[in-house]
């Protein structure tokens, strides 16, 4: 990869339209952006919302309908399919369910791409010792993906990515198959992919978790547009979109939804308030200050305060006991310092805006239609483009080896 602009991948105005079922439709509608080089950048969204395909565009699995895209500082659009594979050569990619070839031994697995890219014997087998080592798998080289686990193969798959030194990793959903811990080893293992390597990562996912564990910036999507975009710790602090609140909310946890606030109501009567604690904002013993100096005991009731970027998010919800003046006279002084939501008492309560209401996959009104299922001849693509440098329409890539591209 050349280096020499500072964005990585730049959408300007792209549109992918599909034929569904009613007609056309556009799975990604006008989007403009720009991935940074050296960032970990997050795309999230609902099943269907077009994250799969504005991911696929960037290493022309899939062509625009319109608009143009870069990658590298070079345009990708209307590429002929000799220079597309030269482009995904600089790409790697894996997915949610691995694609590991069955037949092959793990070291088989990794050095599949550089078998395709001509390598020579020796520099495989030295490369595929360091990718191993790297992934920390090195004692699994001589077993078949059948005996791993699914966090190992992952690890082989990200492995066979990073084989021909591509400037950019694409993970579809590369955690959503694997357990909380497992996929918190393989977040780790990304993060040292793009620190230690300087590799730009694209991460496609629908659990906010993954975003504000590893992200520098993230994109929201919906119905085909990114309807919020900005540095994850922002996002977080300040949802501006439903779709993003609603994300936010799932995570993060920390304030009562509808239900819980009622319940919350019949034990605790009095004056309950909500206050974000943010880095830049208050903290739990600035809270405690501003409560005693106006003679108000408060207890905390609910709420969560996590890591968002491996910096501090929450909120704490308090019951305040005291006189209506002097409660008053807290929470004004507290909104100094950070955002309060007024939720009033049992006998005159008010609402949370921001309370999160859990509903139905379909109950969302952003809600699309279900993807349509995987066909045979996108599963051979991915297999072909997560090798680099390969004809995604080949359907067999062990069918014998094409021409390497370099
Ligand atoms: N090759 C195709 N032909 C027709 N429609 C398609 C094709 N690929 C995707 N779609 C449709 O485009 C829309 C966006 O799909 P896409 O896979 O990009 O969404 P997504 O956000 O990645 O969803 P998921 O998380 O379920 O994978 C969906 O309605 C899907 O059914």
């Amino acid at each position: 990869m050349s280096g020499t602009t500072s964005a990585m991948v730049r959408f300007s105005d792209v549109t992918k339209t599909f034929v569904g079922d009613n007609g056309p439709f556009n799975a990604v509608d006008g989007v403009t952006l720009d991935i940074t080089r050296g960032e970990i950048f997050g795309v999230i969204g609902y099943s269907g919302a077009g994250k799969s395909t504005l991911v696929r565009l960037i290493n022309a699995l899939e062509l625009t309908s319109g608009g143009t895209i870069e990658v590298d500082g070079r345009s990708i659009t209307g590429l002929p399919e000799g220079a597309l594979r030269e482009v995904r050569a600089g790409i790697g990619m894996i997915f949610q369910q691995f694609n590991l070839l069955s037949s092959r031994s793990i070291a088989g697995n990794i050095s599949y791409p550089l078998e395709v890219a001509r390598w020579p014997k020796a520099k495989r087998k030295a490369r595929v010792a360091e990718l191993l080592d790297f992934v920390g798998i090195s004692d699994k080289a001589k077993q078949r993906p059948s005996q791993l686990s699914g966090g190992q193969k992952q690890r082989v798959g990200i492995a066979r990515a990073l084989a021909t030194n591509p400037g950019i990793l694409l993970a579809d959903e590369a955690t959503s198959a694997l357990d909380p811990e497992t996929t918190q080893d393989v977040l780790a293992l990304l993060k040292k992919v793009n620190a230690e390597l300087g590799i730009t990562v694209v991460v496609i996912t629908h659990e906010m978790d993954v975003v504000k564990t590893i992200c520098d910036r993230v994109a929201v999507m919906e119905r085909g547009k990114v309807v919020e975009l900005g540095d994850v710790y922002s996002v977080f602090a300040n949802p501006r979109h439903p779709a993003t609140r609603r994300f936010v909310e799932a995570t993060i946890k920390d304030r009562p939804s509808k239900d819980a606030l009622e319940r919350l109501r019949r034990r605790h009567p009095h004056h309950l308030i909500t206050v974000s604690v943010h880095e830049d904002g208050t903290s739990g013993g600035r809270i405690t200050d501003v409560l005693s100096a106006n003679s108000v005991q408060g207890s905390i009731i609910f709420g969560g305060i996590s890591e968002v970027t491996e910096r501090p998010f929450g909120s704490l919800t308090w019951e305040l006991v005291g006189t209506p003046a002097d409660i008053a006279r807290s929470i004004e002084t507290l909104k100094g310092y950070t955002r309060v939501v007024d939720l009033g008492t049992a006998e005159h309560p008010l609402a949370d805006p921001d309370a999160y209401a859990p509903g139905t996959e379909t109950d969302r009104p952003d809600a699309q239609s279900p993807s349509a299922p995987l066909p045979l001849d996108r599963l051979a693509a991915e297999n072909a483009a997560q090798i680099g440098g390969i004809d995604p329409g080949n359907p067999n890539p062990l069918g014998g080896f094409r021409k390497g591209n370099r």
